[in-house]
């Protein structure tokens, strides 16, 4: 059924009769809700008001005096939980649970009626309180647990005495209600529940009490968030295991969302570019294009444009600085900032998934939008082909929420998302002319192809840098004189020094505080006796300056150094860190283990690059543009492809030497990777960036050279030799730098180009591989040791298998029966830990649902034989009901107990998940889903495994080996 509030209206005569029903996606209108606590047979329910009944239950009383308050504040309609719910209807009934949380958030205000708290009681010794606090302080009222969310949830709580007297609200007895509770003011005040620790947020009902057991766990719904069907009668352990189940799905989802933290973006940019000064982006405020985007209703685009270097990203930091504190309570903002050298966040993908992360991470009931379709597609649907369409639709979705308010959208540099702008821009021309509850602010260079598309918007407005010279001129003054304070007082400048810097900076910055924060850095490195002579040396202009810089590197006598540093800087797929560059640049092998010289050979390469935390970018994108534009012959003298040949080649080379089986020193096979602290001195830190990108420059070079002979794919060639030697040492280390789905796509990559080039010998052994990384991904990606566990379950006449016999686990003596061949199937759908009973595609194929054990979660009973979709695909009919799929996952993750974990099982045996085969209650093989057992048996240190299919297979340990 649809989301339904039902709401009671205010009435002259005092009488009642059933409430209005409306959809909560649609416009509800503004309610009060009364919260209060239940007496045994006298509150009033929906069939009485539909009858016209229990008008003589002391309820009515209640509902009356919610009316008449209602109707004082200007609130014709209420809602109360006694008569609100039809609870005759299950479903109405579990749909209204799930969402009474949001209803006591969305509602204008609660009044709580504590009906043991009087004022008439006799007056308290201390003569400073209320002659009711300690009536209040001990009211039953802060001692149930359905009344936690409603203390919480509300913006506006009111309380009541017994005669109806207003006592206060949440916020003028904030410390009342902590001395009751234990809940911090914080949570009191309105802080998002997400920002408290799951533990706090459980100890809050902890010392509360519920009717029901189970409602103990359910009452807790909204504060973490979550959804989940309600199964009265499992007992409080079950609803409890289910709720932390669900809430570690929200986790694992925001996590998996999360790809980039705009918030840190932003900080990392304001702290490389030196901090954002006020006073050089305050004429914004001031501006007549800004202001008519901020107080218009109509107004909803705004479009800053300027030159390289002119401040539009510190002028977007410093409006963002500004928004965040004057709409906070109107609007919601989120922000990203596009970086075109950083392959995270240069695309629209992750543009939307950056903006979709930050207004989730202010309003967390949003992440219902990412959850019906998170739930069914994993972190593929962040990262996959259809990665754009999803993400497009939860924003849409996220827009027309309800509970929504406003949004100020801003996104810096879209000259800098290189990946899929037209669609991006599109996307913001559409949303800004059809939704009144969005405001944009984009920025870009002054490019025609974004104006051309931005055309189409509805109102839009345009602020150019250009024509907005007298203010930007301005900024740039403030920045200059700033900028030469801090020089004159590093550099123990003399005043004359000073003036003569100023004067300079002053006449040739033409406005562009890039040529001012450039210069400025050069000056650093200038001791203050040259300072007044060399000034001259800084061309006014940017190309002029870069051309400056260009030239002094090659007049060095680091000249070849610094071209091969900065042509790898510039093709690299994201900036590298010093380690990572010492592995693919052949000059600095010298240098490989002095951190401080290879910093040092960086710093040669001029003001084009800069470093923090490790990490080398470009100054600017500016600078990079400039050598791909007009140094571009300087720099990649042999072509660019070349530079891509030298770093796939490097990088193989580097995994080569240093590639080996457990490189960590983990030593149990099934050693989770979420547990692995990195080692000190890592093995993988200089090898990071080659183990996950070395197949993309591979593919670059061969796709774009004149002059490649096929000589790397042949038989015996190095490509050959890698996968035969190096493979599984490979898999690993992607395990370990948590990139496996980047190895998969990498291997179809390297399958793809072999297909057209290689020979065949190479071609069987790729293809093997990329079986082999498809069918254990999974495992793989949970413990990276599993790339060897692997080998027990791979085919016996498997390329891989064969090529790395050496590399099975010892000590299992006896293997699980395999066939010789790969199957046709390439994946397996995971979720069910026993025998699948039913499976039910939905009318338009997108969705797929089984039934097996894990239905009985669901409170089905016994396991569903019978299923289908209904035509909507929304709802699941099964033996035992209909379930609605938006509502909750129907799979049940094969979820590990750590109560059964803890057991101690020795010698071999299943972990309670039935995925793993132990020894000593230490995971020890991951089995592929087509080997888990319908039943197992053990003997000695030999299991044997029944599987559904009708095989049963067998595998023995020999313990003094393992
Ligand atoms: N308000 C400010 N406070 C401090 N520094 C600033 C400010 N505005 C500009 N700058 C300096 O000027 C440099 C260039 O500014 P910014 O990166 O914002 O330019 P841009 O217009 O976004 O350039 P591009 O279009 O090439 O990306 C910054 O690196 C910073 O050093």
């Amino acid at each position: 059924m649809a989301n339904v509030i039902r709401l009671l209206r205010w009435s002259d005569t005092g009488d009642f009769g059933p409430p209005e029903a409306f959809a909560s996606d649609k416009t509800v209108p503004n309610y009060a809700v009364l919260s209060h606590t239940w007496e045994d047979g006298q509150e009033v329910t929906f069939n009485d008001l539909v009858e016209g009944t229990g008008t003589g239950k002391t309820g009515y009383h209640k509902i009356r005096l919610c009316a008449q308050q209602a109707q004082r504040d200007g609130l014709q309609y209420f809602w109360m939980d006694t008569c609100c719910i039809d609870k005759s209807n299950p479903a109405e009934l579990q749909k209204a649970i799930n969402s009474m949380f949001r209803w006591y958030k969305n509602a204008k205000t609660c009044y709580v009626y504590l009906q043991d708290v009087s004022i008439m009681k006799r007056k308290a010794s201390d003569s400073t309180e209320h002659t009711w606090e300690p009536a209040f302080r001990q009211s039953r009222w802060f001692r149930r647990g359905w009344t936690l969310q409603e203390l919480l949830a509300p913006t506006s709580v009111q309380f009541f005495s017994k005669e109806w007297k207003k006592l206060g609200d949440k916020q003028s007895l904030v410390q009342q209600i902590h001395e009751a509770t234990g809940i911090p003011n914080a949570a009191l005040q309105g802080i998002p529940m997400v920002r408290f620790s799951e533990k706090e947020r459980f100890s809050w009902i902890q010392s509360r009490e519920t009717r029901i057991e189970e409602d103990k766990a359910y009452a807790l719904l909204g504060i973490f968030d979550v959804e989940m069907p309600l199964c009265y009668k499992e007992g409080y352990p079950s609803a409890f295991k289910r709720l932390q189940e669900e809430i570690s799905k929200l986790n694992t989802c925001l996590q998996d969302l999360l790809s980039t933290d705009p918030r840190n973006d932003k900080k990392r940019i304001e702290d490389t570019k030196g901090g954002l000064l006020l006073d050089s982006y305050r004429w914004i405020l001031e501006n007549p294009e800004f202001q008519r985007w901020r107080d218009s209703q109509r107004n909803r685009l705004l479009w800053m444009k300027g030159d390289p270097g002119k401040g539009k990203t510190m002028l977007l930091c410093g409006i963002i600085n500004e928004l965040s504190k004057s709409v906070a309570n109107t609007a919601l903002l989120s922000y990203f900032f596009c970086q075109a050298t950083d392959s995270r966040i240069n695309n629209a993908t992750a543009v939307l998934r950056g903006l979709i992360y930050l207004l989730v991470y202010q309003q967390p009931s949003l992440v219902v939008h990412v959850r019906k379709k998170y739930d069914r597609a994993g972190n593929t649907l962040f990262e996959d082909a259809n990665a754009w369409v999803a993400l497009s639709e939860i924003f849409v979705d996220i827009v027309q929420d309800p509970s929504l308010k406003s949004l100020c959208l801003i996104i810096d540099a879209l000259d800098e998302c290189v990946t899929d702008l037209p669609k991006l821009l599109d996307f913001i021309v559409q949303t800004s002319s059809t939704s009144s509850r969005i405001k944009w602010i984009i920025s870009s260079r002054n490019w025609p192809d974004i104006e051309e598309r931005l055309e189409r918007a509805g109102d839009k407005a345009r602020l150019s840098l250009e024509l907005n010279a007298k203010s930007v001129s301005a900024a740039v003054h403030f920045y200059i004189k700033h900028k030469v304070s801090q020089l004159a007082q590093e550099k123990k400048y003399n005043n004359q020094t000073k003036d003569a810097v100023l004067r300079y900076l002053y006449t040739n910055a033409n406005d562009t505080f890039l040529w001012v924060a450039l210069v400025c850095q050069n000056l650093t490195q200038m001791s203050r006796f040259n300072v007044v002579k060399k000034l001259e040396a800084f061309p006014p202009g940017l190309d002029s300056l870069y051309n400056r810089m260009i030239h002094r590197i090659n007049n060095s006598d680091d000249a070849k150094l610094c071209r091969r540093i900065l042509a790898t800087v510039a093709v690299v797929y994201r900036p590298v860190t010093l380690e990572e560059l010492t592995s693919l640049v052949e000059e600095l092998d010298d240098m490989a283990e002095e951190t401080d010289s290879v910093q040092e050979a960086v710093n040669l390469c001029g003001s084009l690059l800069t470093m923090r935390d490790g990490i080398i970018y470009f100054v600017h994108q500016s600078a990079k543009d400039f050598l791909l534009k007009e140094a571009f012959d300087m720099i990649f003298p042999f072509r660019s492809e070349l530079v891509h040949y030298t770093v796939f080649s490097r990088s193989l080379t580097a995994m080569s030497d240093a590639l080996r089986r457990d490189i960590f020193e983990l030593g149990a096979l099934g050693y989770p990777v979420e547990q692995i602290e990195q080692p000190k001195s890592n093995p993988l830190a200089a090898l990071q960036y080659s183990c996950i990108h070395w197949i993309d420059h591979l593919c670059e070079y061969i796709f774009n050279s004149l002059t490649y002979d096929g000589s790397i794919l042949i038989s015996g060639g190095v490509v050959d030799k890698f996968m035969r030697k190096k493979y599984l040492y490979w898999l690993e280390a992607v395990s370990l730098c948590g990139s496996m789905s980047k190895g998969v796509v990498s291997m179809s990559r390297l399958e793809a180009l072999i297909q057209r080039a290689a020979t065949s010998s190479t071609m069987e052994v790729v293809r093997d591989a990329c079986r082999y990384i498809m069918y254990h991904k999974s495992a793989i990606e949970r413990s990276s040791l599993q790339a060897y566990g692997a080998l027990l379950f791979s085919p016996t006449c498997s390329v891989i298998r064969t090529l790395f016999k050496d590399e099975e686990p010892k000590g299992i003596v006896i293997k699980p029966a395999l066939q010789d061949r790969w199957s046709n199937c390439l994946q397996t759908l995971e979720g069910h830990n026993a025998s699948v009973s039913s499976v039910a595609f939905s009318h338009d194929s997108t969705r797929l649902a089984s039934a097996g054990e894990c239905l009985q979660t669901v409170n089905a009973g016994k396991a569903p034989y019978r299923l289908s979709f209904d035509s909507s695909g929304n709802y699941l009919h099964t033996d035992s009901g209909v379930i609605s799929v938006n509502a909750q996952s129907t799979t049940t993750p094969a979820a590990i107990n750590s109560e059964t974990r803890s057991v101690q099982y020795q010698g071999i045996a299943l972990d309670a998940a039935s995925t793993w085969i132990t020894y000593n209650s230490e995971n020890l093989l991951r089995m592929p889903s087509e080997y888990r057992p319908s039943c197992s048996a053990v003997s000695g240190d030999t299991i044997a495994v029944g599987v559904g299919n009708g095989r049963v297979w067998m595998c023995e340990v020999q313990n003094s080996m393992l």
